[in-house]
Parts: C-alpha cells; sequence; structure tokens
C-alpha cells in the first residue's frame, strides 16, 4: 500500500497530476481495508508537504532527487501526524521503496527517518515564517488574511486548511432515501464512504457527492417550482444538478460552461441523474447574448480555490499572487455579462471557493456602484472550519 502512494504522490508533486482525479482512478488498486490509510497518507503528504521538506531539510545537506524527495516527505507526514503506526514500520516500510527505486540512497534515508523527532523542530522566530512552516502556505498569502480578515480569524482557520474531510452526499429528493448518516441540512448528509464511482446509489442517480458551503450555495438562490435558472460557470455540474433536484422536473436549468471536455462533465451527470430539465452549452460567459432572461442566475466563478485547500491541496504546490492578476477582471466581466440576463425582481448569486476579499466582496462593492439597477441582499462567507471548506456567496437581486 506504501509503495502504492509512493507512485501517487510522485505523480502529483512531479508530475502534476490532479490529486482528485489520481485518486478517483487508481484507489481501487488498493486493498479496501487499506484505502482509508492510503488516502490519509496521501491527500496528508499533499496539505503539509513543505511542513515535511522543512522538517527532513533540518537533517540533509545536500540536494536529493525528486524520488527521494517525495518519498523521505510522506514518511515524515507519517511520523508526524499518525499516532497508530509504529515509527520503525514507517522507516522500514520507506527503505523498501529506496531499495526498489534509487538503490544508493537507501542508508541516506534510514539515516535521515531517524534522526526525526517531532518535539525537535526548530521554528523560525518570525510568526508569519513559522506559521508558513506549520502550515505550509505560503507567507504571501498569511499577511494577505492577516490585513484582510484579522489575525485572530486567519489563525482560527489555518489548522482547517489541512484536513482530512469526510465525504458529504446530497440524496436526490425524487427518491426515498433511508439512512443512518448525519443529517447536515436539506437533502445533505455527511458519511465515510470512500470510492464512491463504484457506490451502486451513486450509479444509479440517487446520490450525490457535494461540499456542506457549495450545497448552501444552492439554497441560497432561493429555487422555487417552474422556475428558469442559468447557471454562469457550470463545470463540472455539482450545483446545476441540485438545482435541477430542487426543481422536482418542472422548470428548467440552462448550463454554461467555456471548456468543452469540461461541459461533457455536466453532460455525463445529466444522464447518471436521468434529469429532463438541464441543458447545456459550450460558450463564453463574458458574451451571453443568445441568452433570454432569468428567475436566478448563478456566476460560480473562477477563482484561486484558497478555502479548498483541504480538499484540493494541489493548489498549495503552485499557488502564486499572481494567479489573481487574471482571474479578478475575468469574475468581474462574467458578473457582469450575467446581470444582463436576469428577470427583474430575479436574482443572481455571486460565488466563489475562494477566502480573498479581492476576489470576493471587492467584486460585489464594484458592481453595485456601477449598477444602480440591483441591490445587495445579503453576503456571506463561510471560513474553513472543522470538516467544512470555506466559500463567499452575495445575493443580487435586480430591482429596475
Ligand atoms: C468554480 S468552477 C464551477 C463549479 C461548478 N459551478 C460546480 O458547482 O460544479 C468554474 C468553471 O467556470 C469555467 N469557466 C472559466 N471561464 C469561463 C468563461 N469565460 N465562461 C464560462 N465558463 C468559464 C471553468 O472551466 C470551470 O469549469
Amino acid at each position: 500500500m506504501r509503495y502504492w502512494v509512493y507512485r501517487a504522490l510522485y505523480e502529483v508533486i512531479v508530475h502534476q497530476v490532479y490529486s482528485n482525479l489520481y485518486l478517483k482512478n487508481n484507489l481501487y488498486q488498493v486493498d479496501c481495508k487499506d484505502q482509508a490509510l492510503a488516502t490519509n497518507i496521501f491527500y496528508g503528504t499533499i496539505q503539509n508537504y513543505s511542513f515535511c521538506q522543512y522538517v527532513w531539510k533540518q537533517y540533509a545537506h545536500y540536494k536529493v532527487s525528486d524520488k527521494i524527495d517525495v518519498l523521505l516527505s510522506m514518511s515524515v507526514y507519517q511520523l508526524i501526524f499518525l499516532d497508530k503506526v509504529p515509527s520503525y514500520a514507517i522507516v522500514n516500510e520507506a527503505i523498501e521503496i529506496a531499495k526498489k527505486e534509487e538503490p544508493r540512497s537507501k542508508g541516506f534515508v534510514n539515516a535521515i527517518l531517524r534522526k526525526i523527532n517531532k518535539n525537535k523542530i526548530n521554528y523560525p522566530e518570525n510568526e508569519f515564517n513559522r506559521l508558513s512552516i506549520q502550515y505550509s502556505l505560503p507567507v504571501w498569502l498569511l499577511k494577505m488574511w492577516d490585513k484582510q480578515y484579522g489575525s485572530m480569524q486567519m489563525r482560527n482557520m489555518l489548522p482547517y486548511c489541512n484536513q482530512i474531510m469526510p465525504l458529504y452526499i446530497r440524496y436526490n429528493p425524487n427518491y426515498t432515501f433511508e439512512t443512518t448518516y448525519e443529517h447536515i441540512c436539506g437533502t445533505l448528509y455527511k458519511t465515510n464512504l470512500n470510492q464512491i464511482a463504484n457506490n451502486q446509489l451513486y450509479k444509479d442517480g440517487k446520490i450525490s457527492v457535494q461540499d456542506e458551503g457549495s450545497y448552501q450555495i444552492c439554497l441560497f438562490l432561493d429555487i422555487k417550482e417552474n422556475m428558469n435558472v442559468l447557471d454562469c460557470c457550470a463545470a463540472p455540474g455539482t450545483k446545476s444538478m441540485a438545482i435541477a433536484e430542487m426543481l422536482h422536473h418542472s422548470g428548467h436549468v440552462d448550463c454554461i460552461e467555456l471548456h468543452e471536455h469540461r461541459k461533457e462533465l455536466i453532460e455525463k451527470d445529466i444522464q447518471r441523474l436521468s434529469l429532463n430539465n438541464v441543458s447545456c452549452f459550450c460558450q463564453d460567459a463574458r458574451d451571453l447574448s443568445s441568452f433570454l432572461e432569468y428567475d436566478r442566475v448563478l456566476c460560480d466563478v473562477p477563482c484561486s480555490g484558497y478555502g479548498v485547500l483541504s480538499r484540493k491541496p494541489d493548489i498549495k504546490l503552485k499557488m502564486k499572487p499572481e494567479d489573481m492578476d487574471t482571474l479578478i477582471p475575468l469574475q468581474y466581466e462574467i458578473l457582469e455579462s450575467a446581470s444582463k440576463h436576469v428577470k427583474k425582481g430575479g436574482i443572481l448569486v455571486y460565488s466563489t471557493c475562494t477566502i480573498n476579499k479581492k476576489e470576493n466582496e471587492k467584486q460585489i462593492e464594484k458592481f453595485i456602484e456601477n449598477h444602480s439597477n440591483y441591490e445587495c441582499l445579503e453576503m456571506k462567507t463561510i471560513f474553513p472550519q472543522k470538516e467544512k471548506d470555506g466559500f463567499y456567496m452575495a445575493k443580487l437581486k435586480r430591482i429596475d
């Protein structure tokens, strides 16, 4: 199993394969009884990658290959974060993997791992530098959160940017569903399932995967039967499908998506759920001139994703402050374009899965300043917290 995790991590860290896709397509290769531990080591290592590197680099004084970097980092994760696995077993497994992958480094791996002691990590004195190492987050992001939300809020959310998340499922209200899973809200439940793609209820379209914040955004739209809804940035279709289910076979959802290969993901889910009230279009949401007006419009814009770092830890491996420079104007253009397709009295919801005022509140303030025919009814930030991702949503009403 650990060799499987090593290979999986190598693909994500070195070849930049998406972690969730890799897991979805390959976890079946791991014995069922080991899948939960394999998933924990896989996500835990990615979430804490720069911390793990910092720990082993305290004892390694020369550059190592990518293979040994991945192997040492996943071993440090296990030594420091997993209480139930004995250290000698972790070190022995690492040596076995080194023998297979780079035999000349097995002595080095053994020597480094035996020196690691979680009580003797030397952190830098500067607080931002220390938090940056502790949570594997860049200093610029910590400073930005500190400035935008205050030091207390920043510190409160940091542990929840690196947590192993449960799987939430939404049941299709068109079926009866009996379960002992913990009820969250509406048709949403918290489960201990993994490998959902092989689950018969999933294959039959009776359940879907959706995080709580994402489901809250759908509730925020205040969907009523027979409404027509436009979802401007729809793939992979999680929110569109939840909205279509809320319509109970009435009304209609039009899904817009820029990329053809992502539009196909929506089409697959429409089939799986046997929905007859959803259509899909491959289109740039910045030009919706061929579309009419809708009761509800959702702008779930592409964003930096800083609210979902636990679920999508790969974001941490690549994040740069410049990422926002192209995203912010794109988000605003999509919002403006979408606002032309809301019926008078209708609702426009702008949402992101990021914690960044420049992509959230600032966009809405600017929009309201420039559009006197809209008022902002409500905005909500859900910060990352225990077993929950972070999201932002703003509800705008067209008043004229
Ligand atoms: C945050 S994701 C949407 C998630 C989706 N609402 C869901 O719940 O499954 C943003 C999507 O917008 C798409 N996108 C990016 N630029 C776009 C544009 N100009 N027009 C339409 N879609 C766009 C991206 O390809 C991505 O699929």
